[in-house]
């Protein structure tokens, strides 16, 4: 019989060689309870101290962890070595393994280890809210240790999309460059609300995503087609999303993904920060509804921070209730004989104000090739296309 322990699979954060081993390397302070593991990632073998401890339980103790973990903490430098581990399995694990617990503390547990040697990379911004949600930036997660904590989910995705009159010619990058960098190997499908069903292209999907087309009326004014995205959002998850999907989101079809857009931004309500306005210190300059007949008015002295509505996304529950919520304040709105200033995104800032995101993403997750990148944006991972306005939309013009 072999020896009992257990298989991991790992990656290292960063490349640097321990200077004994010659190599990336992690096991030589438990090396008591556990194996070294060292490479740059691939597999290894990890070994409990002894059989019996096994038998009994107490696997390749948790404890053991923990002391890494403080002794690392209390000695900064050994953090360079520290190996991210992604999946464990056991080889015999013996009658009394608690194995999914031990995993799931592993991962936990380094991913602690992870982003607290990531978050040190990062001093230049703020990777927290005031009412502690993560705000999140290129270098503030692990995105192997991330995926594969929602991977255990596996947690169906619906992302909402409208291609209403000339709009259907965004249709193609925006699935193809999702294909490539948007929740890749996660159950996803796009629903596509189009009056131009016939103009929807096909694509090579992966096994468990596909698209699924709703057809909407034409409309006459671009603003029409922005607010009925919450009409018919709202109609759509009621009679047939609620039933297929876990996490939804909403976006604007003029988009191209160019980097990883993964389980990082899953949350029960997760808004990405406008990129106009993220360095702003003041809320003055922020484009809230200002006029106080309107129902998303926020007065001047409000506000967190100028949230866009081409992407936001969450539980579905919670989805829902925000869409409805800005479909009927829109339709209250109207029936007042005013129209916000920026449509539904007024009404998702006055929302979320009250109602704070549980996960803040940074501008990476909507810049824009209007503008150029600054020195924090470290990557784009969707931008908005440059596009003619008024050759475009039905009534032209911004
Ligand atoms: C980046 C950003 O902040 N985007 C927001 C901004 O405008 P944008 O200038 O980005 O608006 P837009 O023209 O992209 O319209 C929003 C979306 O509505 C759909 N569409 C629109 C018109 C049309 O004729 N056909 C059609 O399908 C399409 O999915 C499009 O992406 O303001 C809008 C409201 O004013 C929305 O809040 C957008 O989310
Ligand atoms: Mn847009």
């Amino acid at each position: 019989m072999g020896v009992p322990g257990y298989t991991a699979s790992f990656t290292f954060l960063n490349k640097k060689k321990h200077p004994a081993v010659g190599c990336p390397s992690i096991g030589a302070f438990f090396s008591g309870n556990i194996g070294v593991l060292h490479g740059e990632s691939g597999h290894g073998t990890v070994t409990p101290a002894s059989y019996h401890e096994l038998k009994t339980g107490a696997i390749p103790s948790i404890a053991s962890w923990h002391n890494l973990y403080w002794y690392c903490m209390s000695s900064g430098f050994c953090m360079q070595w520290c190996a991210s581990v992604i999946s464990m399995s056991a080889i015999d694990p013996g009658p009394s393994c608690s194995m999914n617990k031990s995993i799931l503390e592993c991962v936990t547990l380094t991913s602690m280890l992870g982003s607290w040697g990531l978050h040190r990379r990062r001093m230049d911004v703020n990777p927290v809210t005031n009412w502690n949600a993560p705000l999140v930036w290129e270098g503030t997660f692990d995105p192997v240790v991330i995926d594969s904590i929602y991977k255990r989910m596996d947690p169906r995705i619906a992302v909402i999309v409208f291609a209403v009159g000339k709009y259907t010619r965004f249709l193609k990058g925006f699935l193809e460059s999702g294909e490539k960098h948007f929740m890749v190997d996660f159950k996803l499908t796009y629903y596509i609300f189009t009056d131009h069903v016939d103009e929807v292209p096909k694509i090579d999907q992966a096994m468990g995503r596909k698209i699924t087309i709703l057809p909407v009326p034409s409309a006459t004014r671009w603003q029409d087609v922005v607010l009925g995205r919450m009409k018919y959002a709202t109609i759509a998850i009621d009679q047939q999303i609620r039933n297929q999907s876990d996490y939804i989101f909403m976006m604007d079809i003029d988009s191209l993904f160019h980097g990883r857009v993964g389980a990082e931004s899953l949350s029960r309500m997760s808004a990405v920060l406008h990129r106009g306005y993220y360095k702003d210190e003041t809320r003055k300059k922020f484009p809230y509804e200002r006029r106080p007949q309107s129902q998303a008015y926020i007065p001047m002295d409000e506000g967190d921070y100028y949230y866009s509505a081409a992407v936001w996304g969450g539980y579905l529950e919670d989805m829902y209730k925000l869409v409805r919520y800005c479909y009927e304040q829109s339709e209250i709105d109207s029936k007042n004989n005013i129209e916000a200033v920026w449509q539904e995104e007024s009404h998702l800032n006055k929302y979320l104000l009250h109602n704070k995101p549980t996960k803040v993403l940074s501008p990476e997750y909507l810049w824009s090739d209007y503008d150029r990148k600054p020195e924090d944006i470290k990557v784009v991972r969707i931008s908005q296309l440059v596009k003619n306005y008024a050759e475009v939309r039905p009534n032209g013009g911004h």
